[in-house]
């Protein structure tokens, strides 16, 4: 089956300055692909050729078996789009705007949620009559997630959907994305929060200086990295650590009957990333 999003090769500048270097990436359909770099490594650059605001120098992109910069309008109807920006509609309503998007989608063919649904999805349920203007910033951008699901899309494309969410709705955000994996969607988002795309990615991207550095499982992120687990405890009121391959082997080693307070600590996503970070150029995947 062709990929949902298939880039082979893409090269992209702004002027003399090359933001992406040569990305191949194929997306499989019902996947959700976390895309991770740091600042200005080109993410929301990849995203734009992926929505086809953006076209590539050299290279290809397909997308939904189609060109994103030559879209028709069934194109259209089948891809969800958070911008890393929301665009201001500040004196209208939320209830204005989501049929706003809403009439779009149905422009375009599809049958879509009433603002109502949409609204309750990303828990703005009860502020349908407020205006964007004066939403907070996390409200704001579950709006624009709202407008993104409207459609009910193919493939969502998200550049930094949960920026400024606090975790408790974060987490609610999440169990949107798994409910839209689950009736087969599509999704391709960036983020710089490591522990959400260790909850939530079957799969992650690292972008850095335009070039992916790893592609790859969080599981499989996290097993390059050579640091060891940290096992902690407390023996007659002194407290240890112990740096360890196999920190099951070292507790058996321990008596257990005079320890306490014991601990282990491995190397989570985030050390991980950091660590290839800080090799790039010296060891790529
Ligand atoms: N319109 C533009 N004109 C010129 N340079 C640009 C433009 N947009 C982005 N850039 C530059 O391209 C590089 C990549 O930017 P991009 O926004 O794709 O990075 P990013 O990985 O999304 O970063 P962040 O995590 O900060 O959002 C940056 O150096 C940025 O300054």
């Amino acid at each position: 089956m062709e990929p949902v999003v298939a880039l082979t090769n893409v090269r992209f500048a702004y002027g003399k300055h090359e933001v992406l270097e040569g990305v191949s990436l194929d997306v499989a359909e019902g996947e959700l692909v976390v895309l991770l770099g740091p600042n200005g490594a080109g993410k929301s650059t990849l995203i734009e050729q992926i929505v086809g605001t953006k076209r590539p120098h050299a290279g290809t992109v397909r997308v939904l078996g189609a060109d994103p910069a030559r879209p028709d309008d069934a194109w259209l109807g089948r891809i969800g789009v958070v911008a890393q920006h929301s665009r201001d509609r500040g004196m209208w309503n939320l209830r204005m705007f989501l049929s706003w998007v809403g009439a779009h989608y149905r422009a375009l063919g599809r049958d879509v949620l009433s603002p109502e649904v949409a609204a309750d999805r990303v828990g703005l349920g009860d502020q349908l009559t407020q205006r964007l203007g004066q939403l907070s910033g996390g409200e704001r951008r579950r709006a624009d997630l709202a407008a993104a699901l409207i459609g009910v899309p193919d493939l969502l494309v998200l550049d930094e959907p949960t920026t400024g969410l606090d975790p408790v709705v974060k987490a609610q955000v999440h169990d949107v994305l798994a409910d839209e994996i689950d009736r087969g969607a599509t999704i391709v988002m960036t983020s710089h929060d490591m522990g959400e795309a260790q909850r939530i990615a079957q799969r992650v991207v690292v972008l850095s200086s335009g070039r992916i550095l790893f592609d790859g499982t969080p599981a499989r992120l996290r097993e390059r990295v050579g640091a060891h687990a940290e096992v902690t405890w407390v023996d007659q009121e002194r407290r240890y650590v112990h740096a360890t391959a196999d920190p099951e082997a070292f507790i058996r080693s321990l008596d257990l009957s005079q320890v306490r307070n014991l601990e282990v600590t491995r190397p989570n996503l985030e050390d991980a990333y950091i660590d290839l970070l800080s090799r790039q150029g010296d060891d790529h995947e």
